[in-house]
């Protein structure tokens, strides 16, 4: 009797665990699971070190004097993050208003499809998706909009995750995944029908150069929206408080400083593109984008034990407990943000490359 129910204890333990680890958490149904999670394309051994210089090279955001190395730190941030960023949020890395009766997964697709009505592009048509991740948005906007998406990211493990994701969704003949830096892109002018991006360009030192970019690829007359990340005219840079949100977002998100939304449509028109449209989509009457972060704290505070359980282990790497410390304060830095409305994520910018363009100015020394 006592072995009898001593095996029953140790059957239920081991569900148990397996639930706690392997069940709960997934932010997609047969989506990652925590012990798949990994340092991306570091290796285990050092995740902790890559976390630390990380850490310190973003220590005072705005005055990063060697801007040619931030797409290398971001890079390394992608690999520190993705994987978590898949299984506490989804394949989709950015955030969505939420909408009453939807679920985020529907809120989230229905901002995506969006950008795509944007730039009303037609079946067939090439589109680049600028940053995208692991390609949560190109899918949706493939399935939605029936075009051929390419997608650039700076990141190899997202590159893989992304192909193997259109694979898996039967979409790897509509949606292609490059690695590569959008601030020197290997396309030829003139190539794309239209372009977005998505949460993206905030990671790019110099505004300009990544909008000249998508400038100089797409076809003259075709369209491009971006959804940017912004200070709002509700920030105050004498207030302690506020700068102590902004810088919090920054560091936490691998951002080389945010710019004021004041900046986003000049730059678009500094490099020859006309502006279609300009919105902040977070603005009332939308719902608020940080609820989901709230909502999710009790999760996070699962999700750390149950990463210290597997960083203890050796099952994950040793840093992720501190990547995951990073994340949860963020997320705290995020939704300050939200709250005060001095951040906005989703800053809309609609432009137009012109019919007849000039080749636009060399970009200038300092933005
Ligand atoms: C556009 C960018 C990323 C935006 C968001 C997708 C991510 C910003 C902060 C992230 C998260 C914070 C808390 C994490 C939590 C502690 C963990 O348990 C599960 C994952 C989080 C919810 C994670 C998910 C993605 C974010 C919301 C930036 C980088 C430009
Ligand atoms: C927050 S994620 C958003 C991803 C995607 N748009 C989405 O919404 O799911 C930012 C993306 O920008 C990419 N990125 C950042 N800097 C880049 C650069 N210099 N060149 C190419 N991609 C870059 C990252 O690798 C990542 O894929």
């Amino acid at each position: 009797m006592e072995t009898l129910t001593l095996f029953i204890t140790g059957a239920l333990v081991a569900v148990g665990i397996y639930w706690f680890l392997c069940v709960l958490g997934p932010a997609e149904r047969k989506g990652k699971r925590a012990v798949d999670l990994s340092g991306g394309s570091i290796s285990a051994e050092k995740v902790q070190d890559n976390y630390k210089q990380y850490w310190s090279f973003f220590r005072r955001p705005k005055e990063i004097e060697t801007a040619e190395k931030v797409p290398d730190f971001v890079d390394t941030f992608y690999n520190l993050v993705t994987d978590i960023y898949e299984w506490g949020w989804g394949q989709s890395f950015h955030f969505s208003p939420s909408i009453p009766g939807k679920s985020h997964r529907d809120a989230t697709r229905l901002h995506e499809e969006m950008a795509v009505d944007l730039i009303q592009v037609k079946p067939g048509q090439k589109i680049l998706d600028v940053g995208c991740g692991v390609g949560g948005p190109m899918r949706a906007i493939a399935s939605h909009s029936r075009a051929n998406v390419v997608g650039i990211t700076i990141n190899e493990y997202q590159v893989n995750r992304a192909r193997l994701h259109n694979k898996k969704a039967g979409l790897d003949a509509l949606c292609e995944v490059v690695c590569g830096n959008f601030l020197q892109m290997p396309f030829d002018d003139n190539t794309f029908d239209g372009a977005y991006s998505i949460e993206a360009t905030c990671h790019a030192p110099k505004l300009e150069e990544v909008y000249a970019e998508i400038y100089r690829v797409l076809k003259p007359g075709s369209m491009y929206v971006s959804y940017e990340w912004v200070t709002t005219e509700k920030f105050k840079a004498e207030d302690d408080e506020h700068v102590e949100v902004i810088q919090g977002i920054e560091r936490g998100d691998a951002l080389p400083g945010l710019r004021a939304y004041v900046d986003i449509a000049e730059t678009a028109e500094k490099v020859g593109f006309e502006i279609v449209k300009e919105k902040d989509l977070a603005a009332p009457p939308a719902q608020p984008w940080w609820t989901r972060l709230k909502m999710g704290r009790l999760a996070y505070w699962r999700n750390h034990i149950v990463v210290q359980i597997l960083s203890a282990v050796g099952v994950a790497p040793k840093g992720t407990v501190d990547v995951h410390e990073m994340l949860f304060k963020t997320a705290d830095f995020l939704t300050r943000g939200g709250e005060t409305g001095i951040f906005s994520p989703m800053h809309m910018i609609l432009c137009r490359k012109p019919e007849s363009s000039s080749p636009p100015p060399p970009p200038e020394e300092s933005s």
